[in-house]
């Protein structure tokens, strides 16, 4: 479906984005193999989430939704899971599939894990690689690096695992593995990733803990079921963010947002290209932190943002690259090769559709250099390669264009963003 976005003059008001997606994931599969009936509340409708609930349940976890957000999961405990007879398909969300690799590869039953043409294409060898390490029988395309993927689980050892790269799926799937092993499991990371997986553990009753620079679990924990209540998503709030800091006049507050400084790097960057940007209400919502933010455009600078601060803004580059557009000077990204392993490869798509605004943008080995400032045109038909990401970051440049633009392929706003286009004209 085609999507077509007006510029806006500035955006105001109020508002409350979609709970975080990586919250949501980790709420049902923790409760899922948690003893004890888990409730959810603000849970993300989004598809990657309804995939994880449809896998779950086709392992025979009763998943009840009471509401669009809120759920309750009765848990499986540890070894309930049943074997699949069917498929696992986690359409296009590369969290499900990495994460419940993990779950799997500590299973006594065989299953089969796909997705959609992104899926499929996404890199999997660093979690089926530390997988079998620890024991666990895995085939698929390319020697076990591409989906479809089969696994048998069970009979797991603990390994230390020295990851080559900073990613929460990666040291999640060989946590959540390491539940299943004989003795510790530790995961070492070069930066760190987002650590929602280690705090909602322990609020699942797990002891984690670090031993030599090793998030470590230990073998056999339980899980006791929890109430989880899923802040805002930052990554979807981002989105807003860079609208209300390059439309000038803008004065916007979003309510209740995920500020867990593992994610908040969008903030320390705009903050630093000139945007207001308060937490207001800063407070502690079960696990993780949350504030409401609010946001005011500001005249932008550019900035370089590279090293340990990309695993703290990554899902947020595209949207970035279009604040950029709109600030004096040059903006560098670096370090950011993961991009191109994401829905699409983020640094080649961004490029590519920025461009069609007339924005300066250069694509780089690792990230991406944007020479502003740009006024927008309008007239652009946008390509999203069915990244939603992509989609959400292009209509923001079409909101400061001097026309309208049309975006393709929208229902992929779907996978994390629900109710986004209707969000925008409200805020006009
Ligand atoms: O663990 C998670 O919930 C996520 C981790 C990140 O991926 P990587 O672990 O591949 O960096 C991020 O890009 C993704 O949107 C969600
Ligand atoms: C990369 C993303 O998600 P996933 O890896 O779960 O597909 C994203 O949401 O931007």
């Amino acid at each position: 479906m085609d999507m077509v976005i007006q510029p806006a003059g500035r955006v105001q008001g109020e508002v409350k984005v979609p709970g975080d997606k990586s919250i949501s994931h980790r709420a049902v599969m923790f409760g899922a193999l948690a003893d004890g009936v888990t409730q959810v509340r603000g849970f993300l409708p989004g598809a990657d989430c309804l995939s994880t609930v449809d896998c779950f349940r086709k392992m025979g976890v009763e998943v009840e939704m009471l509401s669009e957000t809120e759920l309750r999961v009765k848990g499986a405990g540890l070894d309930g899971l049943q074997e699949p007879s069917d498929i696992l398909d986690v359409g296009n969300s590369g969290t499900t599939a990495r994460l419940m690799l993990g779950i799997l590869a500590g299973q006594n039953f065989h299953s089969t894990v796909t997705g959609d043409a992104s899926i499929r294409r996404r890199p999997m060898g660093r979690v089926t690689g530390p997988l079998r390490e620890m024991g666990a029988v895995i085939d698929g395309r390319e020697d076990g690096r591409l989906a479809p993927l089969s696994v048998r689980g069970g009979g797991l050892r603990g390994i230390n695992y020295d990851s080559p790269v900073g990613s929460a799926q990666v040291k999640s799937a060989v946590l959540l593995a390491g539940l299943y092993a004989e003795g510790m499991t530790g995961v070492k990371e070069p930066e760190q990733s987002r650590d929602h997986t280690e705090r909602m553990l322990r609020a699942f009753g797990v002891p984690v803990t670090e031993q030599d620079g090793y998030i470590t679990v230990q073998g056999g924990s339980r899980l006791t079921a929890a109430e989880i209540e899923v802040p805002g998503d930052i990554s979807s709030a981002a989105f807003l963010l860079v609208a209300a800091a390059i439309l000038p006049g803008s004065d916007l507050i979003i309510r209740g947002v995920g500020i867990n400084p593992t994610r908040t790097g969008i903030i320390d960057v705009l903050r630093e290209m000139g945007a207001q940007i308060e937490c207001l209400n800063e407070r502690i919502s079960g696990d993780e932190p949350i504030a409401d933010l609010h946001v005011k455009a500001g005249e932008l600078k550019g900035v370089t943002v590279r090293g340990n601060l990309i695993p703290r803004l990554i899902d947020e580059i595209p949207v970035l690259a279009v604040a950029a557009t709109q600030a004096e000077g040059v903006t560098e990204i670096r370090d950011a090769k993961e991009l191109k392993v994401k829905e699409s490869n983020r640094i080649a798509t961004t490029a590519a559709e920025l461009r069609k605004f007339g924005a300066q943008v250069e694509e780089l080995e690792d990230g991406l250099r944007i020479t502003g400032r740009t006024k927008l045109q309008g007239g652009a038909v946008v390509e999203t390669y069915h990244d939603h990401r992509i989609a959400m970051a292009m209509a923001v440049a079409a909101l400061a264009a001097d026309g309208a633009a049309t975006i393709r392929d929208w229902e992929s706003v779907d996978v994390s963003f629900p109710g986004f286009a209707q969000l925008v004209q409200n805020i006009r």
